[in-house]
């Protein structure tokens, strides 16, 4: 830690066996986030340190320590430290996190500050549960038939971020190894291309699969479905596909069903795989037939946002980024920074507080994560919500982000 960091009085949390060991005041490290960030933030942290209050009457507290990330930590440690090693390495020694969202410039600039952190820290799986809040008004006639958690692969993909800008001499290069050494003859207009690279492994998929299938045996849920384009990408999503298959008969006792592909496993949940364009339309039309969702990174990207729309949007979708091996998390929303609205107090600070639930679920509170799903249900149910919701409510009380904490917390 360095001298930005103030270390407030609390315990680490660690994990010993595949268990966490959480002290009754875990120090918990937080980045506000960029943008909306702060107005978030503030109303989270008093929504989440309420639930703590009112579940535990002052035997658990969470000691929070703010560790800097994004546009802040260029403030706090000078122009181009947007994500400083001591950032890092907090995540790392208390085990447990949160974020606010931040900023990635499109085109040229910084590479992405959220995707760097998932991979420095390995956390593989971004899990990002899409329930529906009764209340919530939605686009589509049954939001409730929409229950899926998403497995999102969060290190490998295009989001490695190895891309040779179209004519540079990088781009050149790939340009000319794929053409003179690789035989590659299809690379339509060869000279003013820019160039991607798409890693996928076995055992960034088989780790993520895992999770996935793992998750779907401890929480009863009936079916984990590969999503993947692997007709086109027969190699890196066509595998991710395979390799999931072959996990699932390998370490879980998958059959295969009729023949395959899908295969099911002793407890009777069946593994499916389904493409990515026709999945975009089933979540639609039949979600009922979707449970848990496996993915690769880009796929789970689009996936998330499109999901979260039908249940009403990414004011209300909560993450997480996990490595079950370590038992290092961080939580944070799938929504970004939604830049024209920071500073007015008017954004949805749903998506953070759910954030916020899931890791006190993960830390084994469960009545603290119980008393803000039970109080986000009633305040949205006395339809008080904020503009995001109200916009598209009749009968609203419309209100900001800090009135909107207020009333969940005095809905506890
Ligand atoms: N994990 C992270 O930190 C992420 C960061 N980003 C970054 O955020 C920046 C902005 O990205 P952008 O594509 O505009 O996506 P955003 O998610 O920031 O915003 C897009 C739109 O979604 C709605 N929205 C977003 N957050 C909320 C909320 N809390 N409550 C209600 N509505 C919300 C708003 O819709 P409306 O206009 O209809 O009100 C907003 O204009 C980019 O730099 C991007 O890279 C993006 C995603 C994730
Ligand atoms: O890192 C970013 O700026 C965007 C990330 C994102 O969209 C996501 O994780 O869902
Ligand atoms: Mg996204």
């Amino acid at each position: 830690m360095d001298q930005h960091i103030k270390v407030p009085e609390g315990q680490k949390i660690s994990m010993q066996d595949g268990k966490l060991t959480v002290p009754t005041n875990p120090v918990i490290p937080f980045v506000e986030g960029d943008g909306t960030g702060p107005d978030i933030w503030r109303a989270s942290v008093r929504v989440l340190d309420a639930a703590v209050e009112k579940a535990y009457g002052g035997e658990r507290r969470i000691a929070w320590m703010e560790v800097y990330a994004g546009e802040k930590a260029t403030q706090v440690y000078g122009e181009n430290e947007w994500l400083p090693q001591s950032t890092i390495d907090a995540f790392q020694e208390y085990l447990i996190g949160i974020k606010g969202p931040l900023t990635t410039p499109v085109g040229g600039g910084i590479r992405s500050i959220n995707v760097a952190l998932r991979q420095e820290l390995d956390l593989y799986a971004c899990l990002r549960p899409v329930q529906y809040f009764d209340g919530v008004p939605t686009p589509v006639k049954n939001p409730e038939n929409v229950d899926m958690v998403i497995f999102r692969e969060n290190t490998e993909d295009i989001y490695a971020g190895i891309e040779y800008q179209a004519g540079t001499p990088e781009a050149a290069k790939m340009r000319d190894f794929l053409v003179n050494e690789m035989g590659v003859k299809k690379i339509r207009f060869p000279d003013s291309s820019s160039f991607g690279v798409k890693p996928v492994s076995r055992e960034g998929t088989e780790r993520l699969v895992r999770a996935a299938i793992q998750y779907a045996i401890d929480n009863g849920r009936k079916s984990v479905t590969l999503v993947h384009k692997g007709n086109i990408m027969k190699f890196t999503e066509g595998s991710f596909r395979d390799w999931g298959y072959e996990l699932a008969k390998r370490e879980f006792g998958g059959v295969e069903l009729d023949g395959g592909p899908w295969v099911q496993l002793p407890g009777g949940i069946v593994i499916k795989d389904v493409i990515a364009d026709a999945f975009l339309q089933q979540i639609l039309l039949r979600p009922k037939e979707y449970d848990v969702i496996a993915t690769l990174n880009l796929n789970g990207d689009y996936i998330s946002d499109a999901l979260a729309a039908q249940v009403g949007g990414i004011g209300i979708a909560p993450g997480a980024n996990i490595n079950y091996l370590t038992g290092t998390a961080i939580f944070e929303a799938t929504h970004g920074t939604a830049p024209k609205y920071a500073g007015k107090d008017v954004i949805n600070p749903s998506s953070v507080i759910l954030s916020g639930e899931m890791m006190l679920r993960y830390l084994g509170w469960t009545e603290a994560a119980d008393l803000i799903i039970a109080s986000l249900s009633k305040t949205i149910g006395q339809k008080t919500v904020t503009y995001d919701f109200a916009r598209l409510m009749d009968g609203a009380n419309e209100v900001g982000t800090s009135k909107f904490a207020d009333a969940l917390i005095s809905n506890m």
